[in-house]
């Protein structure tokens, strides 16, 4: 059986939401976790194929394989890749210097907001990686950054705080979208089991065209969940992309090269795809 990696955060419920279990069943099972956790298990090998962070996919490009025509991204507001800030941004750039606490759930958002904190407002950045815990994170930092439905649900609550999208400002820094998980597989899971690979990419695929069609569903299930209102989750979801094509790689390949330089990465980056036919 091929071991599927999933999310558990809204951002990437549209691939998963009609999964059809009888097609899959023999062939693929899910193995639900957060997303550096995700990238470690594709890293080892416990996990064939998923959704990991874009910046995994920059550490081990000679080893995994895009699929075609998935991804999570935004261009612009993400709503959900949030850095909560005790002091307004402009005054925190006029001193220089920032303290952050970075949360451990992520590999993409974390280096993005080095990358744009270092690289394009040319401060000097203290990050910490630390536990999802927005207090606890303040207590020691100027800014603390969360991803996912942990990011939303604080950013529902925060007070006398000064909240700032990510995805926003790097778009006001490039023009460009962001590309924060890509969907990808092992180059020797596709060798060995590439018709396997194939019937779960048409799912995956089918199940993100299905979900674009009508968010309805989709909102039904996370508002139950996460909390919020119907409004927001459409924006949400509609303000996604769940597509890869050229915008997202020219955002994608400005990314990986910001990251070459600051060092987080030590290889340039190729973008390399299985060969799937997109039905
Ligand atoms: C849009 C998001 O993208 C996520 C962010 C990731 C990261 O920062 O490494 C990884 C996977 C994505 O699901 C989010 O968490 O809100």
């Amino acid at each position: 059986m091929l071991r599927v990696g999933r999310i558990d955060y809204a951002n990437t419920l549209p691939m998963y939401f009609y999964l059809d279990a009888r097609s899959l069943a023999g062939v693929a099972e899910f193995v639900s976790t957060y997303p550096a956790e995700l990238n470690r298990k594709m890293a080892a090998g416990e996990v064939d194929m998923g959704p990991i962070s874009s910046f995994a996919y920059g550490q081990h490009s000679r080893e995994y394989l895009l699929l075609p025509h998935l991804s999570v991204s935004a261009r612009g507001k993400v709503r959900s890749i949030l850095l909560f800030l005790r002091r307004p941004l402009p005054e925190i750039r006029r001193q220089g210097r920032v303290r952050l606490a970075l949360t451990n759930r992520s590999a993409t958002s974390a280096h993005l907001v080095q990358i744009l904190f270092r690289g394009f407002y040319g401060l000097e950045v203290e990050g910490r990686s630390h536990e999802p815990e927005l207090r606890a994170m303040l207590a020691e930092h100027d800014g603390a950054l969360l991803i996912g439905d942990e990011a939303i649900r604080e950013a529902f609550r925060a007070r006398g705080l000064f909240v700032y999208d990510v995805g926003e400002l790097w778009f006001a820094e490039t023009g460009l979208p962001m590309t924060y998980a890509v969907f990808a597989v092992r180059e020797d899971t596709w060798k060995r089991r590439t018709a396997s690979v194939e019937v779960v990419y048409r799912e995956l695929l089918q199940s993100r065209r299905l979900s674009e069609r009508d968010f309805r569903p989709l909102v039904e299930a996370v508002q139950g969940e996460v909390g919020g209102d119907a409004e927001f989750w459409h924006a949400y979801f509609s303000g996604l992309s769940f597509d890869l094509g050229p915008e997202e790689e020219a955002g994608l390949a400005l990314y990986f090269s910001w990251a070459r330089r600051l060092g987080f990465l030590q290889e340039d980056v190729r973008l390399r795809y299985a060969s799937l036919a997109s039905v």
